[in-house]
């Protein structure tokens, strides 16, 4: 997932800004043909909103919350840096951006984040042409059906290896334990069972640096950090190719022979697809379990659908057999199970992508009493897409209502985590406006650039979750972590550990 914070150190707009005319220049061509507004009776432009604005609260998601009382849904920041990005986090805005390829794409952003893979220039610049739809939809062919059945069951299997180290008896921060055993397992199924142990820290000091590495300056220990991950990755498919994924093997063969890409940039697009899988599932995993040690009569409800579950499938299955099956994983089967999943996703993941707007074009934002009030953007403007804006129930209660008597706040958290939300009778219906329907509930995107690895990223949740309670019992659990406010952007950081003691189940 891309994780573009907004924070004031950050300058990474300031470095996009200051390279559009190289990126103009790229993509003159292909803005011929787009509609200029300039023909048009022009709206008003998105509010420009000066860094003084709003009072510096200390982390990014409290200045995010502060700018947006003051602002609104969607606006234009003035960095510290001098630099200015839009934030948009209206539903109906979202839907003109998503379906407005033509006018706001990703590509060109593709060049500044080209170093964070170890991506060559060259690669780069095709990844921002053509490039970058074709992997996005090589990636859905590869992570959906037989292929991606296959992936499942590679990745329960490095689960139950994992599993099987963990250390009954013992107290540690079992948030920390369970991402780093997500993470391992994750890359074991993608590579090989032989992919060394113990990368997980390192990953995640360059995890944290896109930004640093899309403006040309990475810290040097996140330089390292990206340096051994790829090496292991190069490593890994130089010397054991026929053992790893078909995924790894059909991406490379793709890049490399129908693409002419280089060998050492098909193995850093790999390491861009392990990072993007690498980023929000584990520690996704990780914010399930420690919300169910907070409710035990959940674990208990959940233990029970599974019994169920298995018993009802005529040959009753293993649970074991039940995670490495993404058909038998879904909703309809475990309705508990997929409601928590994406309550985690909705409280627990704040989804912010970015796309470069190619020529000055409208967008419509919704106004007061369902009116639509446009909004003209200007090309070159670098827009950060709000998915969980949309999501926040607080925020939205007209499509997130809350139900007396439900939903939990833990410490930290915005908002109570209910999973009754996604149960049929209330489950997030879109919204229509003049006949239009519009989106309130995506959380992998949609449209062109929708998450290609969805389907495994729900499937390898749900088996790590089914698979540790079936294993597990935990007892001294601690309080329920703080996600880090100061990591807001992206799938929530956790900021405090989690105390607790597995032992084994009778
Ligand atoms: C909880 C887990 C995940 C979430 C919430 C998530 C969410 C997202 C979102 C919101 C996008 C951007 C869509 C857009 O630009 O409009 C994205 C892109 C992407 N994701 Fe995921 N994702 C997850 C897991 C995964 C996994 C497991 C994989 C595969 C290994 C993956 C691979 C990708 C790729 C390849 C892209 C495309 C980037 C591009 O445009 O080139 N994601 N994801």
């Amino acid at each position: 997932m891309i994780d573009l914070r907004i924070d004031g150190t950050s300058v990474w707009i300031a470095a996009v800004a200051a390279a559009v005319a190289v990126v103009l220049l790229l993509f003159k061509q292909k803005s011929r043909g787009i509609t200029d507004t300039a023909s048009l009776q022009r709206p008003p432009l998105v509010d420009e909103s000066p860094e003084t604005g709003v009072p510096d609260q200390g982390n990014v998601r409290d200045n995010w919350l502060a700018r947006r009382k003051r602002y609104g849904n969607v606006f234009r920041m003035v960095e510290p840096t001098g630099g200015s990005g839009v934030y948009v986090g209206d539903a109906l805005a979202l839907k003109d951006v998503i379906e407005q390829p033509e006018h706001f794409d990703i590509g060109p952003l593709h060049i500044f984040a080209a170093p964070m893979w170890g991506i060559s220039e060259t690669t780069g610049n095709w990844l921002a042409r053509e490039g970058g739809g074709i992997n996005v939809k090589h990636s859905s062919h590869l992570f959906s059906g037989s292929r991606l059945a296959s992936l499942q069951q590679r990745f329960v299997d490095a689960v139950q290896r994992q599993f099987e180290r963990m250390q009954p008896g013992a107290t540690s921060d079992l948030f920390q334990q369970l991402r780093v055993c997500f993470f391992q397992s994750t890359v074991e199924a993608l590579f090989t069972k032989s992919f060394p142990e113990g990368q997980y820290a390192s990953f995640c000091i360059w995890d944290a640096e896109l930004n640093a590495f899309s403006r040309g300056c990475p810290p040097p220990e996140a330089l390292t950090a990206r340096d051994s991950f790829f090496n292991i990755v190069l490593q890994q498919i130089d010397e054991h190719l026929s053992e790893c994924s078909l995924q790894v093997r059909e991406l490379m063969a793709d890049l490399e022979q129908k693409h002419g890409v280089s060998h050492r940039d098909a193995v850093a697009i790999c390491v861009r697809t392990t990072w993007l899988g690498s980023t929000q599932s584990p520690l996704s995993g990780a914010w399930i379990i420690s919300l169910l040690l907070q409710q035990p009569n959940m674990v208990q409800r959940l233990r029970t659908e599974i019994d169920t579950f298995r018993k009802s499938t005529g040959a009753p299955k293993t649970v074991g057999e039940i995670a490495a099956n993404p058909d038998l994983l879904k909703g309809d089967n475990l309705p508990l199970l997929d409601n928590i999943v994406n309550e985690v996703l909705r409280v627990y993941s704040a989804q912010n992508v970015p796309r470069f707007c190619l020529q000055d074009a409208v967008v419509r934002t919704l106004g007061p009493n369902n009116t639509i009030v446009p909004m003209q953007l200007k090309q070159g403007d670098v827009l950060q897409l709000l998915f969980w804006n949309v999501h926040d129930s607080q925020h939205n209660p007209q499509w997130w209502p809350e139900q007396q008597g439900k939903g939990i706040k833990y410490n930290g958290a915005l908002e109570p985590f209910d999973e009754t939300r996604f149960e049929t009778d209330r489950r997030p219906a879109p919204f229509k406006i003049g006949g239009e329907t519009v989106r309130t509930w995506t959380p992998f995107g949609f449209g062109m650039r929708v998450c290609p690895g969805r389907y495994w990223a729900v499937a390898e949740i749900k088996a790590f979750c089914l698979l540790f309670l079936d294993r597990f019992d935990v007892s001294s659990a601690g309080p329920m972590p703080r996600p880090d406010p100061q990591r807001w952007i992206g799938v929530l950081n956790v900021l405090d550990p989690l105390p607790a003691t597995v032992s084994l189940r009778a």
